[in-house]
This record gives structure tokens, sequence and C-alpha cells, in this order.
């Protein structure tokens, strides 16, 4: 199994893509923390899922936008699990808004949540992999949006760029301690965070449209993207990035 006897720290994990990462990782064999911000059933449940797959699962609440949640989350998760060989920085927020009113509170959270949380999340998770002395994978969940913009998205689509930057910058940070740090970039994925933005019908069917593969993106589509990045399979592979969107990005006409 290609992630077997590896130990995961997934964020954001009781929901969407955090969640269906978490559990695909221990499909492949590895042993779970997961991060949640309040879904307490969400998150028990991802938990009892990876202990069906006769994998270990641990799920510990903290908001990622406070800087000692990060902290905290690793201590727990090395006490639970033992150590961490891979960090997957998932959690996020996009609240759809317009750029001329966008509230001062909506941009600030949007901020803390998907990047200043980032950064101490993937600090405190390579100064452990660092401790330990024998490498690891770090993967953040950026988006297609690091590459083009949204009307109503002027406040996310920063943050998903400064994501793939950041993994850019450690890649080269923590490369001499044989940590690897990667993007993916999923397209439109049905999940919770774009619910009311895709009952829109006009809306769904032109994302739609614009997908060769012909359809929008499910959370496990993200598994296998993920699996390969935390793996062996990409010994090889740092500072990279990933599209996972079906086609929709070089979708020009
Ligand atoms: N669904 C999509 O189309 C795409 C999603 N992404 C990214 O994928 C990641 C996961 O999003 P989805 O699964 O789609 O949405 P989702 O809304 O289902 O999941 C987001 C998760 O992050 C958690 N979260 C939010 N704020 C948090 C906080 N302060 N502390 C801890 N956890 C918090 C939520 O509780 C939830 O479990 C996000 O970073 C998002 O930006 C990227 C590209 C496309
Ligand atoms: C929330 C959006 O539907 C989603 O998030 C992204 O990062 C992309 O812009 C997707 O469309």
């Amino acid at each position: 199994m290609l992630l077997d006897g590896k130990t995961v720290l997934v964020t954001g994990a009781s929901a969407g893509i955090g969640r269906a990462v978490a559990i695909g990782c221990a499909w492949h064999g590895a042993n779970v923390a997961l991060n949640f911000a309040r879904d307490v059933a969400g998150a028990e449940s991802a938990v009892a899922e990876i202990e069906k797959l006769g994998r270990k699962g641990v799920a510990i609440q903290g908001d990622v936008a406070d800087p000692q949640t990060a902290k905290d989350f690793v201590a727990k998760a090395v006490d639970a699990l033992g150590r961490v060989d891979v960090f997957v920085n998932n959690a996020g927020i996009c609240p759809f808004h317009a750029f001329l009113d966008m509230p001062v509170e909506t941009f600030e959270r949007t901020m803390q949540v998907n990047l200043h949380g980032a950064y101490f999340m993937v600090q405190a998770a390579a100064n452990q992999m660092v401790e330990q002395g024998d490498g690891g994978s770090i993967i953040a969940m950026s988006s297609i949006s690091a590459l083009v913009g949204g009307e109503y998205q002027t406040h996310y689509t920063p943050t998903k760029a400064g994501l793939h930057s950041l993994m850019q910058s450690v890649a080269i940070a923590l490369g001499k301690h044989k940590i690897r740090c990667n993007s993916l970039f999923p397209g439109t994925i049905l999940t919770d965070i774009n619910k009311e933005d895709l009952a829109d019908t006009k809306k769904r069917e032109y994302m739609e449209g614009r997908i060769p593969l012909g359809r929008l993106g499910q959370p496990e589509d993200l598994v296998g993207p993920t699996v390969f990045l935390a793996s062996d399979l990409a010994q090889y592979v740092t500072g990279a990035s990933l599209l996972v969107d079906g086609g929709a990005y070089v979708n020009l006409q």
C-alpha cells in the first residue's frame, strides 16, 4: 500500500475534500489525524470510517485562524499517533461577495483562515518533521483560483495564489530536510463551499460546460493526486502544482 505505516494530518477534515482525503489516505494504509472546526459529528464519523479500514484515526478540534491551533494540532496528533509524515493543509472558506463593498471582516477572516492559518500549520508540521529527521511531504489544497480570477472571489483567489507561493518557498527552505512541498489546484468540486453558488442553475450549467471531462468534480477526485504527492512515488517532486479540474483551466474555446 502506498501510505503503509505513514501518519497523515489533514486540516478541515470533517467534510468535503478534507474528509475524502483523510479517509482515502487511510484506505491507502495511513493512520490519520483530522483537524476540524465545529462539526463534531462529521469528524467522529470520519474517524469511524478510518477505524473501519483498520487504521488509527483521531479528531482534534481547533480554529486554524488561531496560530496556537497549529502547535496544539501537531502536538496532539503526535501524542495520539507518534509522528507526522504527511501534512495536508486543506481547511478553507470562500464566502462569495462582490468586490466594491467587500466587508472588512469577510476579507480579513478569509485571509486568516486560508493563508495565515496555513502558514502556522505548515510551520508546526515542518518543525515536527525536522525533529524526526527523516523527511516528509506537505501538500496545500490551493486551487485553480491561484491561476485565474473570480468576480466574487477577490478576497479568496489571493489566498490560493499565496498558498501556492508558500509551497514554492518552503520547498526551498525545507529541501535540505528532505521535506517535499507541493500544491494541488482543484477546479470546481461539489462540496458545501459552493452549494449556494451552484444552486444558481445558469451558473452551474456554465461551469459544467467549461469542463472537457463533462462533469464537476467530487471530493474523491482529490484522493489519488493527494496520495501520489504524499507517497514515495513522488520522491523527486517538490515545489510543483497539479491541476485537478477535469481540464477546465485549459479550455479557452
Ligand atoms: N470545492 C471546490 O470547488 C474547491 C475547493 N478548494 C479548496 O479545498 C479546501 C476544502 O474545501 P471544500 O472541501 O470544497 O469545502 P468544505 O466547506 O466542504 O470544507 C472546508 C472545510 O474546512 C473547514 N474549516 C473552515 N474554516 C475552518 C477553520 N477556521 N478551522 C478549521 N477548519 C475550518 C470546514 O469546517 C470544512 O470541513 C478549501 O481550502 C478550498 O478552498 C479549492 C478549489 C476548489
Ligand atoms: C468555491 C468555488 O466554487 C471553488 O473554489 C475554488 O477554489 C474554485 O474557484 C472553485 O470554483
